[in-house]
C-alpha cells in the first residue's frame, strides 16, 4: 500500500534543546499506528510538526499521492488537506445536541461560504446518522452534548472529525479518564476508522495500545527508538531501559 505521510530527518530545537532529533516516520494510506514514549519524548511536538503548529529546523514532511510538502502549508491548509487532530480534552459544543455538533462539523467541511446558507439535506442527515452509528451514539442524537459521559464526548469529537473525512487522523491520549468499557469501545472506533484512513494514536496506556493491535512506534529523546508490534518493541533492550524499566 502506498505511503500517505513521510517524515524524514526532522529536527526541531527550543532554546537550544533538541525536542525532535532526526526523526523519520512513515504511515500508509490505511493504517493504525500507536506512538508511545516516556514524558518529554517528543510525541506532542511530533504531532505539532505534522499539523503545521511547529515548524522544524530541518527535514521533510511529505504528504499525499502528489508528494506535497506540508512545510509550505499553513495550519488551516494542512487541515483542509485532510489532516484532523483530536486533542486530549473534548471540545464539543455542550449546549448543542449530538446531531447538531455533527452537523456543525459537516458544515465546517463545506468551507466558510457554505456556512452562511447551509441547509442540511437528506444526505447530510443520513451521513450524520451513519457517523453516529460508527461512534456508538446513534441513540443519543437528540441529547445535549453536555449531558454525555466523558467517554461519549470523546467519541462525539472523534465523530466530528470523521464527518470531515480526514485522510489522516491524529488522536492524543484518547483513553485518559475513560472507564474500561469506554476504552474498549474507543479501540473499536479507532480500528474501524483506520480501515479507510491513516490513524495515529498517541497513548500512555499499554493495555489500550495492546488492544489496538497495531504497529507501534516508540519515541525517545525526539527520535524513533524502536518500531514494530507491541511484543517486539517491549522486548527491545533499549526500550526496556529508557521506558518500561522506569
Ligand atoms: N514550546 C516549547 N518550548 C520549549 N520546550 C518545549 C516546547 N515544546 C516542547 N518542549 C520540550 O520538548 C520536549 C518534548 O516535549 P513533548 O511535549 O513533545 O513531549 P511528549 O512526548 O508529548 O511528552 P508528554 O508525554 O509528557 O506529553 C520536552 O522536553 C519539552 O519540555
Amino acid at each position: 500500500m502506498s505511503t500517505l505521510l513521510e517524515v524524514s530527518g526532522v529536527s526541531v530545537s527550543f532554546d537550544g534543546f533538541k525536542a525532535i532529533n532526526n526523526l523519520s516516520f512513515q504511515i500508509a494510506e490505511r493504517e493504525l499506528r500507536a506512538v508511545i514514549g516516556p514524558n518529554g519524548a517528543g510525541k506532542t511536538t511530533f504531532m505539532d510538526i505534522i499539523t503545521g503548529k511547529t515548524r522544524p529546523d530541518e527535514g521533510r514532511v511529505i504528504y499525499g499521492d502528489k508528494g506535497a510538502s506540508l512545510l509550505k502549508l499553513s495550519e488551516s491548509r494542512i487541515a483542509q488537506a485532510g489532516i484532523g487532530r483530536k486533542f486530549q480534552r473534548p471540545t464539543v459544543f455542550e449546549d448543542q445536541s449530538v446531531r447538531d455538533n455533527l452537523m456543525i462539523a459537516l458544515k465546517k467541511k463545506r468551507g466558510p461560504f457554505a456556512v452562511l446558507a447551509f441547509r442540511p439535506s437528506a444526505e447530510d442527515h443520513a451521513r450524520v446518522r451513519e457517523i453516529a452509528g460508527e461512534i456508538g451514539l446513534n441513540t443519543a442524537l437528540a441529547r445535549k452534548a453536555g449531558e454525555l459521559s466523558h467517554g461519549q464526548k470523546q467519541w462525539l469529537e472523534i465523530g466530528m472529525l470523521l464527518v470531515q473525512e480526514p485522510k489522516l487522523l491524529l488522536v492524543d491520549e484518547p483513553a485518559a479518564g475513560m472507564t474500561p468499557a469506554e476504552r474498549q469501545q474507543t479501540t473499536d472506533i479507532l480500528r474501524e476508522a483506520a480501515r479507510t484512513r491513516a490513524v495515529v494514536v498517541v497513548e500512555h496506556d499499554m493495555e489500550f495500545v495492546r488492544r489496538l493491535d497495531c504497529k507501534v512506534t516508540v519515541l525517545h529523546e525526539g527520535s524513533v527508538l524502536a518500531e514494530g508490534s507491541l511484543d517486539h518493541v517491549t522486548q527491545n533492550e533499549k526500550v526496556i531501559e529508557v521506558y518500561l524499566g522506569r
